[in-house]
C-alpha cells in the first residue's frame, strides 16, 4: 500500500475537470493507487477586474499549487499547459503532457455563425492580446472589448448580451460538455491558438522520481513534440500575456510542421512563418521560426505596449 497521491488544482469548473482527469487516468494506469483532488484558490483567479497583459506577472495560476507542493501538502498539480510559463521555478518540473484535446479557438455567438457574418462594429469580447490581433486583421470594423474570468462566467457575459460574439478555446468548452456553443472552429494555419493550447500538463517537484514514475505512464508523445516546439518558439521571441504570439505545431509520419504568428493587437498587423523538420527536433524548430519571425521585423511587436 503506497501513500496517497494529492493533486493540487485550481477550482474553477475546468480546471477540476482536468484534475479529476488526471486522477482518472492515474488510476487505470495504477491500479489500487489512492488519487485525491486539493482544490486551491490561486491570484490569477482573484485577479477578474484587468486584463492578465496589463498586470504580467509570469505563472499567476501556478504560484499557490506550487507551494502546496513545496510545503508537502501535494504531491503533484495539473494545468492548461499555455498558463504555464516557458521557465518552470527552480525546483520544479513538468512530467507529463496529456494528448492534445482540439487546440483551436472556438468562435461562439448567439446570432452568427462566423466571424465573417458579424455586421459592421460588431462587439467581440476578448481579452487576448493574439486573439485580438487577429480578428483585427480579418475585421479592422469590430470593436474588441475586454472579458475575463473563467469559462462559465465568459459565456454568461456574452448570453448578458455585453457582446455579439466571444473566443474561447474549443479545449475548455468541450471539456465542460458545452462544445455545442462552438459556431466555427477557427482551425490552423489560417488562425493560430496559443502556444500549448489544448493540452494538459502536470507538473512535480524535480527529482520526485516515485512521482515521475507513476506520471510515465500517462505522458502523451505526441502531444510533448508538438508542444516543445510551440514552447521553444514562445520562449525564443519572450512570449507572455503582453505580446500577441500564435502558435500550433503538427506532427505528422515525416517530421513536424510549425506556423506561427506574431502579430499586433492594435493594428492588427500579422507576421507569419512556417517551417518543417525531420524526426524529433522540436526545440530547434521552434528556434528556426522564430528566427523566421524576427528576421521579417517581429522584435517591433514584441516590445510589450505601455
Ligand atoms: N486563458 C485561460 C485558459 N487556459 C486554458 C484554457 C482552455 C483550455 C486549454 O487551452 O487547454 C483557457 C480558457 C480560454 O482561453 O478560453
Amino acid at each position: 500500500m503506497t501513500a496517497p497521491l494529492r493533486i493540487a488544482t485550481r477550482k474553477s469548473a475546468l480546471a477540476l475537470w482536468q484534475a479529476e482527469h488526471v486522477a482518472a487516468l492515474l488510476r487505470q494506469a495504477h491500479p489500487g493507487l489512492v488519487v485525491e483532488l486539493v482544490p486551491l484558490s490561486t491570484r490569477g483567479d482573484e485577479i477578474l477586474d484587468r486584463s492578465l497583459a496589463t498586470i504580467g506577472g509570469k505563472g499567476l495560476f501556478l504560484k499557490e499549487l506550487e507551494v502546496a507542493m513545496q510545503e508537502g501538502r501535494a504531491d503533484i498539480a495539473v494545468h492548461s499547459l499555455k498558463d504555464v510559463p516557458a521557465s518552470l521555478e527552480p525546483g520544479f518540473a513538468l512530467s507529463a503532457i496529456l494528448p492534445r484535446a482540439d487546440a483551436a479557438d472556438g468562435f461562439i455567438s448567439n446570432d452568427y455563425a462566423t466571424i465573417a457574418e458579424l455586421p459592421n462594429g460588431a462587439r467581440v469580447g476578448t481579452s487576448s492580446l493574439r486573439r485580438q490581433a487577429q480578428l483585427r486583421a480579418l475585421r479592422p470594423d469590430l470593436q474588441l472589448l475586454d472579458l475575463r474570468g473563467n469559462v462559465n462566467t465568459r459565456l454568461a457575459r456574452l448570453d448578458e448580451g455585453h457582446y455579439e460574439a466571444i473566443i474561447l478555446a474549443c479545449a475548455g468548452v468541450d471539456r465542460l460538455g458545452l462544445g455545442g456553443r462552438v459556431r466555427s472552429r477557427l482551425a490552423s494555419p489560417d488562425w493560430l491558438p496559443a502556444p500549448g493550447q489544448g493540452a494538459i500538463a502536470v507538473e512535480i517537484r524535480e527529482g520526485d522520481t516515485r512521482v515521475a514514475e507513476l506520471l510515465a505512464a500517462i505522458d502523451d508523445a505526441d502531444t510533448r513534440l508538438a508542444t516543445d516546439a510551440e514552447r521553444a518558439l514562445n520562449e525564443q521571441l519572450g512570449g507572455s500575456c503582453a505580446v500577441a504570439i500564435g502558435a500550433f505545431c503538427v506532427v505528422a509520419e515525416f517530421g513536424l510542421t510549425l506556423h506561427a504568428l506574431v502579430g499586433d493587437a492594435g493594428s492588427g498587423e500579422l507576421i507569419v512563418a512556417q517551417a518543417d523538420i525531420d524526426g524529433d527536433k522540436p526545440v530547434e524548430l521552434g528556434h528556426e521560426v522564430a528566427a523566421m519571425l524576427i528576421q521579417q521585423g517581429a522584435a517591433e511587436l514584441l516590445k510589450p505596449q505601455r
